[in-house]
């Protein structure tokens, strides 16, 4: 017999109701076969045909054992059962007092109100929503706790920038936008309130009646209004417009800043060349020296650094072979190089005594081989071929001239010695016969740094015409001696010193440079000269001079802490320029001959060691 009675199973979860009715067949099936479910695996019951056992209807007993703890609701029946109960063992089959709790049970939850049983899908998409919802408040906190504990952002990328400008310029576009908007409607509403004829309506009709304002009033009140926003709007365009400006001159400073660092001469100098520098310089041959040309490789203008010295080698077996011998220097001039290529190479010394510092520039080489061509120019000068001194003083006054603006006042003051055999002489003296009677003394100005020459003339150098004077003076008085070497070889060493006392009429500041322009005695060895007498006492005390001015430039090159500048009286004049912050240039002048090619060798070597630090005397003996 089998009970037709069915049985409606559910869950909130669909796997559930699967596993019971499995369980019910299984625990129904193998006595009696007899039971029969309807179920949908995906739907939230299945039914269950139960049968009865020995005429009596399925007990609340069989029910509990197949349920297994998931609700069981017989057919018909409005309200949803839920019956939980633990799950009974197969041994307690006849169970009365189990049937009896689980009918009481029925009967309690049948009380209870379908509609708080929520259905499955809803249940589903209840908690989806509900994951949902947890999870995006739980990002969001978290968002919340990392931003909050984000430092604020000082630097952005370039994107980013051009993001924010461009929003900038929507910005601005809309404040436009929204100006011309109000200001056509403004238009129209003038234009409207034009043509509208003044009327007054009646007062019951739209207006209170103590209220006596006009259309024409109240069209005034939205104008006064409109004008109102447009105001702020432009008030707002022009702090917008400030800040903008006051960026780009931001910007434009830190150009000029930068402009400044790069284009600064003194700072050039300082920063990049270094306090002393040597240069080489190659003299061009002249037509009837065309048969005696050594083998000098040097760059074709005055952008090299190396110079190369050929030389003939024969080996074991006689076979000759040219062999090259290199010299590198700060820079290196060849024969084409120009008096202006020369001078914008060494402008930026001149430029920095101006500014305050002390500038040291030595013409070196053996006779004849160019010193006072670059220096001083040739006999009979041109704007184009005139030397260095003249560039030098022009570009003083040209520099003084452009800080007369900024309130500079400048004294600029000259005097023009030679050192020969260690002995001042004064080469713009007036009566030039007088040199041996008169002790010239070198007194230097601890304090401001300064040295001059006592009893030398200063002269006043205020004009271009007084520069010529003194050039000229210097050169008719400047001993020179005949040696073999050269007709008009001077034997002394020439020093233009040049003064400047800088006063700031507005700051009060101060400015004292010196500027010091040698052109030295020719190097030549003794042998070569082919001195006697009085011309090899000379070419003694040249060497001698020069020897001490080659370990005084090392001394300073590698530091040292006691300079012995007494040795010489060249040395000794020139101490304030070369030591401290003064910047030093030595320019080696080089012989293309052939025939001066022991000189030139010794000369790129003097040079040469005076640009590596700490080296072996060199003799020049
Ligand atoms: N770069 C040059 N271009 C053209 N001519 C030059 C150049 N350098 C030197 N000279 C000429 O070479 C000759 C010798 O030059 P300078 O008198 O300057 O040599 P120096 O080294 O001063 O000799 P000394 O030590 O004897 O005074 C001069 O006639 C000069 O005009």
């Amino acid at each position: 017999m089998y009970s037709n009675k069915t049985f409606k199973v559910t869950s909130s979860s669909a796997n559930k109701v699967g596993s019971t009715t499995r369980k019910i067949r299984k625990a129904q099936a193998p006595s009696s076969k007899m039971l029969d479910i309807e179920y949908n695996d995906y739907s939230s019951f299945a039914k269950v045909k139960l049968p009865e056992i020995n005429g009596n209807p399925t007990t609340g007993n069989e029910m509990k054992e197949a349920s297994c703890g998931v609700p069981i609701i017989p057919e018909g029946r409005k309200s949803q059962l839920i019956y939980h109960t633990r799950t009974p063992s197969l041994k307690r089959k006849n169970d009365e007092g189990l049937a009896a709790e689980l009918q009481r049970n029925i009967r309690s939850f049948q009380k209870d109100d379908i509609t708080k049983i929520p259905s499955k899908r809803s249940t589903i998409c209840c908690g989806s929503l509900k994951k949902l919802s947890s999870v995006r408040t739980n990002q969001s906190e978290s968002i919340e706790r990392v931003t909050k504990h984000l430092p604020p952002k000082t630097k952005f990328t370039s994107s980013e920038i051009e993001v924010m400008n461009l929003r900038n310029e929507i910005l601005r576009a809309r404040i436009e936008l929204y100006i011309k908007e109000q200001i056509e409607a403004l238009n129209n509403t003038m234009q409207l309130q034009d043509d509208t004829p003044e009327v007054e309506y009646e007062p019951d009709q739209f207006m209170v009646e103590e209220d006596h304002t006009s259309y024409k009033d109240v069209h005034m009140a939205e104008i006064k209004d409109s004008l109102m926003n447009i105001r702020q709007y432009c008030e707002a365009m022009q702090s917008m417009n400030a800040n903008l400006n006051s960026e780009v001159n931001h910007y434009k400073n830190d150009l000029e800043l930068n402009k400044n660092v790069k284009e600064h001469p003194r700072r050039n100098f300082h920063e990049h060349k270094g306090n002393i520098k040597v240069f080489c310089r190659v003299r061009p041959p002249v037509l009837s020296e065309c048969e005696d040309i050594a083998d000098i490789r040097f760059p074709p203008y005055s952008y090299g650094k190396k110079i190369s010295l050929a030389s003939i080698k024969r080996n074991y077996w006689g076979v000759e072979r040219e062999t090259f011998k290199d010299y590198k220097f700060d820079k290196v001039f060849g024969a084409s190089a120009t008096q202006e290529e020369i001078y914008t190479n060494v402008a930026p010394i001149v430029q920095s005594v101006v500014d305050g510092s002390n500038g040291c520039i030595f013409a070196y080489g053996q006779t004849c081989s160019g010193k006072t061509y670059t220096m001083q120019g040739p006999q009979d000068p041109t704007i184009y071929n005139e030397g260095m001194i003249p560039r030098a003083v022009r570009q003083i006054f040209n520099h003084v001239d452009e800080l007369k603006t900024q309130g500079w006042e400048y004294e600029i003051e000259g005097q023009f010695i030679e050192i020969y055999n260690d002995n001042i002489r004064d080469l713009l003296s007036d009566d030039p016969s007088n040199h041996r009677g008169i002790k010239f003394r070198t007194i230097h100005d601890e304090q401001t740094g300064t040295t001059m020459v006592n009893k030398a003339k200063t002269v006043n150098l205020d004009s271009v015409a007084t520069l010529n004077w003194v050039l000229q003076m210097a050169a008719k008085n400047r001993a020179v001696a005949s040696t073999k070497s050269n007709a008009n070889s001077s034997r002394s060493h020439s020093i233009f010193m040049v003064r400047l006392m800088g006063t700031n009429t507005i700051t009060g500041e101060n400015r004292i440079g010196t500027l010091n322009l040698v052109d030295l005695a020719g190097s030549e060895r003794l042998s070569k000269s082919g001195s006697q007498g009085d011309h090899l006492q000379e070419a003694r005390y040249i060497n001698s001079s020069l020897s001490h001015l080659k370990t005084v430039i090392q001394c300073i090159k590698e530091k040292s802490d006691h300079i012995n500048f007494r040795n010489s009286t060249l040395t000794w004049l020139l101490k304030n320029s070369l030591r401290g912050n003064a910047k030093v240039l030595m320019f080696v002048h080089i012989s293309p001959l052939e025939s001066a090619r022991a000189e030139t060798e010794s000369s790129l070597e003097f040079a040469r060691l005076l640009r590596i630090p700490q080296c072996s005397q060199f003799h020049l003996l």
